[in-house]
């Protein structure tokens, strides 16, 4: 059963085209990882299903499921304990006090925070926060399941109980999720629908394109670029810049080193004067 159906989504920022016509239809249980560099549009589409922003263009149709929202960042409600604000979208259900606060105990232990049902969320790392916020996604029993890189601030070993936490409930409640990552683990291991978002266009992933967006290589012009291992370069090294190579709205320059050999560099726009350089096609980089 179709749960969701959004056709030709276009989102505009001002004079801005962030969203080019991106469709995508889920059923009933069903789970898809979204991939896509820095700005291509991923936060903006799963904010469009979330019902959070407007768009211009196409249509969204709903059945009338419970959804829930994990962004990047912890949103919680600053003047409600930890319990308060777990236990809300309980609340909501009008689920009576002592049911609701008996599931947020039991909630909260699952997330390691029990010792913190009292406390306010300033009085909690960014990080307890987050697992606060991913709790009450769960809590009230969501038919589909947004996730917003949920577990990128978390430190490994809780990163890793939480996404297993939570991939766990998602399969045993039949939970449908879209899931946006950048961690090829969590891409791999979550879904067997992987879908790329390039420059605000949604397309189904091939394995080279997942392993390219995971920096194991470059495809271009029909040939694959193995680049697993970046080395930084020693920027005194001159190179001669044969062209730019756009992948996934990253720029890529083919440079040739003064011994004649081929590189692909990938410039630090944020460090100005470094570089990181990429073994070319077939060489294993030490
Ligand atoms: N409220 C806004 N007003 C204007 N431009 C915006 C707004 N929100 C997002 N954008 C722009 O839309 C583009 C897509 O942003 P979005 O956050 O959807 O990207 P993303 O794929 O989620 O990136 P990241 O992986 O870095 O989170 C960016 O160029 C961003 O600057």
């Amino acid at each position: 059963m179709e749960i969701i159906r959004a056709e030709n989504i276009t989102k505009r920022f001002e004079n801005e085209t962030i969203l080019h016509e991106v469709s995508l239809t889920l059923r009933r249980g069903e789970k898809v990882t979204i991939l896509g560099g820095s700005g291509s549009g991923k936060t903006t589409f799963l904010k469009v299903l979330a019902g959070l922003l407007p768009f211009d263009g196409g249509s969204y149709q709903k059945s009338g499921i419970k959804m829930a929202y994990i962004s990047q960042k912890p949103v919680l409600f600053s003047h409600m304990t930890v319990l308060e604000n777990l236990i809300f979208p309980l609340k909501c259900q009008k689920v009576k006090r002592k049911e609701r606060e008996a599931i947020g105990r039991v909630f909260l232990e699952k997330s390691e925070l029990a010792k913190w049902a009292d406390a306010y969320p300033f009085e909690l790392s960014g990080g307890q926060q987050q697992r606060v916020s991913v709790a009450r996604a769960l809590i009230g029993n969501p038919d589909l399941l947004l996730m917003d890189e949920p577990f990128s601030s978390l430190d490994v070993r809780l990163g890793r109980d939480m996404r297993q936490w939570v991939f766990t409930q998602i399969e045993e409640r039949q939970i449908a999720a879209v899931f946006v990552t950048h961690h090829y683990e969590e891409a791999k291991v979550f879904s067997e629908r992987v879908l790329l978002m390039d420059n605000g266009l949604l397309k189904e992933a091939t394995e080279a394109e997942i392993d390219v967006f995971f920096g194991d290589g470059l495809l271009y012009e029909d040939a694959y670029y193995p680049i697993g291992a970046w080395r930084m370069a020693d920027f005194g090294v001159p190179v001669r810049v044969e062209r730019q190579v756009m992948l996934y709205g990253q720029a890529y320059w083919s440079v040739i080193l003064e011994d004649g050999t081929q590189k692909f560099i990938i410039v630090d726009e944020n460090r100005a004067e470094t570089a990181y350089i990429a073994p070319v096609r077939g060489e294993k980089d030490a």
